[in-house]
């Protein structure tokens, strides 16, 4: 099962989680809303300290091509993780400006309109999907980072279907997470709050949390 450890907020954060045993580090830009946003510059020296074959995926709430990339200049991850829904032809853009660079985009589920939404995203050409609890629908949106569980019969459906590996997000703790691998089967895991106490990287829960998923 592999692990992206999100919200890494210093480099300190980032050493613990790899320490841990983490698979990726997520770096959250900036968002209409959330908990976890550092700034561009602390997200580039974090992907400078990262050893690989860790990965590290930019968050990015930019549904133009031109605003990712210009994000992606700031960062230079090696994964670029799309919280928002964008355009047609957005992924063809971006594999021909950044081809080593791979595309995640975020569905926020909701019903089972997700899932068609999911397979689109797989038929244009995404790398992986990631699920989480957010909602694009309100006024100030939520693109993750809400510390909920969604529907994880939806999020099944999508990863039975989907041809390319499935992320599991969204309010992921210690006393749910078996049921949630047994439910959705992904392919990984990404967790935020859920390692966290006060905001900060806590290494007794992350070393509990990865205890139970290995
Ligand atoms: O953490 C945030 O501030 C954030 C804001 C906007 C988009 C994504 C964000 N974080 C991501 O949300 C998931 C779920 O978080 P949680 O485990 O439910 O607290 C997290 O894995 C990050 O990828």
């Amino acid at each position: 099962m592999k692990l992206k450890i999100c919200c890494i907020s210093s480099t300190d954060e980032a050493r613990t989680a790899v320490t841990f045993g983490a698979d990726a580090l997520g770096l959250v830009g900036a968002m209409p809303s959330g908990p976890g946003v550092i700034a561009d510059d602390l997200a580039q020296a974090i992907v400078r300290v990262t050893p690989p074959p860790v990965a590290t995926f930019m968050l990015t709430s930019e549904i133009t091509v031109d605003g990712i990339l210009a994000h992606h200049r700031r960062v230079g991850a090696n994964t670029i993780q799309l919280v928002d829904a964008v355009p047609a032809g957005t992924y063809t853009q971006l594999r021909a400006a950044l081809p080593s660079v791979k595309l995640v985009q975020v569905i926020h589920v909701l019903d089972d309109v997700s899932v068609e939404e999911a397979l689109r995203a797989v038929d244009e050409g995404v790398d992986a999907l990631l699920l989480d609890s957010g909602n694009p629908n309100l006024t100030v949106k939520e693109l993750g980072g809400t510390g909920r569980v969604h529907n994880w019969q939806v999020s099944r459906k999508i990863v039975q279907q989907s041809s390319v590996p499935v992320f599991l997000a969204g309010g992921l703790r210690l006393h749910n997470v078996r049921e949630a691998i047994d439910t959705v089967q992904p392919f990984g895991l990404d967790i935020c709050s859920g390692v966290r106490t006060d905001g900060h990287l806590d290494p007794a829960k992350l070393e509990a949390f990865v205890a139970a998923v290995r």
